[in-house]
């Protein structure tokens, strides 16, 4: 061993393997023990199943026909009501579920065989691996839309806590783009693009933690099958992800770079290695089955089996929100009505509204936003809660949980999807956002002087 061997073991990157042994080999017999069996811990990926840094889920469909609704908790709530009590930061399921609710639920399923386990899975593991493996609030995800009734007693004390008690039953919906607000109140130069998006679930499936590959494929088809019937502006084409073998007409889906860019470009998802959505699953078969639907001008686009069955969406670059608004309108009544024609219910309940995925999207489903260039205001101290009392949320520029980077650009929307109707929800952000940067001018101003 040469000079290195006096190394330690904060000096690894620089080491060469001998003097990392040396180093290893001078630790008490103890310390050496505890870092093997990390180790193999992190290199022990399950056969099936997933798993991703200190998380893993052996779980997994014996075959394409089987819901994935797993019984998690044999032991019952002592398998992880101390820990789940114990959960620091915010957390519904935490503070709303009893040992009693539990009890009651644990061995029902709805009629298409989820588990109440299935739905609480992302939170208790939050609570076990702490706040750095989910950022979700709420520790609930729906496994299909009976769990809403089903759960009842769970379930509607967490939807009416996320949605700040919300006035229900949720209003019918309002999709008259002549009641919006004015937009041209604000100074378009600092806009870069507006964007509308809502989901939909279509009834006799599950959702997407839970749905099986086959009806995840028979969703595929039938939504394919409906969007084939847009026309006008909305005419336009279903691009499967790169890999999928799902859809006939394009047997191997779009290829990588194609999908690439549509993601660069903001207009595609991506693959759920973000731990929220891997608690639930939601990685099950990728990317099979999953694609993305959009107009020649990429303005109407309609994502499939991501985290909702469908997430519809108007975009374009600017503020013309108005024009976002009309034509999100006619793509959610002409993708209602086609869902309708091949046959197909929506998951639309007369209390809470559209039942999606996630409990923090029932109800209108809508967010509306600006991606807005705000350096100054962005930087306050006072920023997150200036915007949390306009009922606004800023995302950095890359989308959900992404780092608010030091861009200035922010992706402003409202924060409320229950209780009040689609144009009241877009009205709050056109609001917000012409406050946002009438604030950011001030700033602008008083650094100029
Ligand atoms: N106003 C906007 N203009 C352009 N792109 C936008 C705008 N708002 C959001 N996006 C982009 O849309 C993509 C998806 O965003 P993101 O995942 O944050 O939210 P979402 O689709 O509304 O769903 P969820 O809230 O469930 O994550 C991202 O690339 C994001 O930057």
């Amino acid at each position: 061993m040469g000079s290195g061997a006096s190394k330690d073991l904060t000096q690894v990157s620089s080491a060469s393997q001998d003097e990392v042994k040396a180093a290893l080999g001078a630790l008490p017999a103890a310390d050496l023990k505890k870092i093997k069996e990390a180790l193999a811990a992190l290199d022990a990926k399950p056969a099936h199943g997933a798993a991703h840094g200190p998380w893993k889920d052996e779980t997994y469909c014996a075959s394409s026909s089987e819901i994935h609704a797993p019984r998690y908790f044999s032991g019952g709530w002592d398998d992880f009501g101390e820990a789940l009590k114990a959960a620091p930061g915010e957390l519904l399921l935490r503070d709303i579920m009893t040992k009693e609710m539990y009890d009651k639920f644990k061995d029902e399923k709805t009629e298409l065989g989820v588990t109440l386990d299935k739905c609480i899975k992302g939170g208790i593991d939050k609570a076990r691996i702490g706040e750095k493996w989910n950022v979700g609030k709420v520790g609930i995800l729906f496994g299909d839309a009976e769990c809403v009734t089903k759960f009842k007693e769970l379930m509607h004390p967490i939807i009416v806590a996320r949605h700040g008690n919300p006035t229900l039953p949720h209003p019918p919906p309002n999709l008259d783009g002549s009641k919006l607000l004015d937009h041209t109140v604000i100074d378009e130069s600092f806009v870069i693009s507006t964007r509308v998006r809502t989901g939909r679930s279509i009834s006799g499936f599950p959702l997407p933690p839970s749905i099986s590959a086959d009806q995840r494929k028979e969703l595929e088809a039938i939504t394919v099958k409906a969007l084939g019937m847009l026309d006008g502006e909305l005419k336009g084409d279903y691009y499967p992800l790169a890999g999928s073998t799902t859809y006939a007409p394009k047997p191997t889906g779009i290829d990588k770079a194609t999908e690439e860019q549509l993601t660069k470009d903001h207009f595609l998802f991506q693959e759920p290695d973000e731990p929220m959505l891997l608690s639930w699953r939601m990685e099950r078969d990728w990317p099979h089955a999953r694609g993305i639907y959009h107009n020649t001008d990429k303005t109407a686009l309609v994502w499939v089996n991501e985290e909702d069955h469908l997430r519809i969406i108007s975009m374009q670059k600017g503020y013309n929100v108005r024009a976002v608004f009309d034509r999100f309108a006619s793509l959610v009544n002409a993708v209602e009505g086609a869902c309708k024609e091949v046959g197909r219910g929506l998951e639309i309940s007369p209390e809470y509204g559209n039942i999606l995925s996630c409990p923090s999207n029932c109800g209108t489903g809508l967010r509306a936003s600006m991606m807005i260039n705000i350096p100054l205001a962005s930087s306050q101290p006072d920023f997150k809660k200036w915007c949390a009392d306009r009922k606004l949320q800023a995302r950095g520029s890359g989308g959900f949980a992404s780092e608010a980077k030091d861009d200035g650009i922010r992706d402003v929307s409202n924060v409320d999807r229950m209780g009040k109707d689609e144009v009241t929800l877009v009205n709050e952000m056109i609001q917000g956002v012409a406050d946002l940067v009438k604030w950011e001018k001030e700033l602008q101003a008083a650094k100029a002087t």
